[in-house]
């Protein structure tokens, strides 16, 4: 008999089995989504408008609920008919919107970022401490007493970050990180999201930014995982993505795709 050294094992970051979901009106949304995202992974989730992107993000925290199947965050299943873990699951997700002034509503840029972790009930010293860490991460720690309409809307994107990393999430969801950026802020933006040692799911439909950021890709076509596979091999194959509306932008090549 051998002796088991192997470690424990680990527990993925998003676990969604079977996931399956018709809006009220009856529009079937998803189809039997399986998804697992391991500790530390970064995934492109890819797909045309109406594949069902938006959908699965909102089960994700338990915001889109009553279908078929099951959701779990870190171990911890989305129950929406639990308060207590609901708020954990709010916890541990951590959703960037595509409109920064969606998350933004406080005075300054530091009460925005403390606004989720005072909700927990962080207080004092501990609740600076992430407020500066979660600031200095993104860069914005310059900013932190000004208020956020003063900012340019790259910075207050930024900002947006920093509300949810300093929740301490299992999992960093951005919805579209990239769009209406310039040039240089879309790269800085890049820069943040690869030294974050955090799960990323990024829904995106900029092929060139989930190549630089996502080893791996996912795509979601009409409610179902029509490819999960490294984002090179994705968008090496000019087929799969004509068939999912899917355009590479002019003189970019796929294979300079980090592998
Ligand atoms: N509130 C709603 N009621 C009914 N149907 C809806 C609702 N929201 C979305 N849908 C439908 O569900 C399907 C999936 O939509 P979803 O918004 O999840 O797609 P998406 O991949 O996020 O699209 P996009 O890239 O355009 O944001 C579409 O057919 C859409 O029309």
């Amino acid at each position: 008999m051998t002796a088991d050294l192997g470690e424990a094992p680990t527990v993925p970051s998003l676990d969604v089995r079977g996931l399956a979901y018709a809006y009220p009106d009856g529009t079937q949304a998803l189809y039997g989504v399986d998804l697992t995202i391991d500790r530390g992974e970064r995934v492109a989730l890819l797909g045309p408008n109406g594949a069902g992107k938006t959908t699965l993000v909102l089960h994700l925290n338990g915001i889109l609920h009553g279908g078929l199947g099951e959701v779990r965050v870190g171990g911890l299943a989305v129950d929406p008919k639990d308060k207590r873990t609901l708020r954990e699951i709010r916890r541990r997700v951590g959703i960037v919107f595509q409109d920064p002034d969606d998350q933004l509503f406080m005075p300054t840029v530091r009460e925005d970022v403390a606004f989720g972790p005072a909700n927990l009930g962080i207080r004092g010293a501990e609740l600076d401490l992430r407020v500066r860490d979660a600031l200095d991460r993104v860069g914005m720690l310059a900013v932190a007493d000004r208020p956020p309409q003063h900012l340019s809307f790259g910075q207050r994107r930024r900002v947006a970050v920093a509300t949810v990393l300093a929740m301490e999430p299992e999992i960093l969801v951005l919805d579209e990180p990239s769009s209406n950026l310039d040039p240089a802020s879309r790269r800085e933006l890049a820069e943040i999201l690869l030294s974050l040692d955090v799960t990323v799911l990024m829904v995106t439909h900029d092929l060139p930014y989930a190549a630089e950021l996502c080893p791996r890709s996912v795509i979601l076509s009409g409610g179902v995982i029509a490819a999960d596979a490294s984002t090179r091999d994705v968008l090496m194959d000019g087929d799969l993505l004509t068939s999912h509306r899917l355009e590479l932008p002019f003189g970019f090549d796929p294979a300079a795709t980090a592998r």
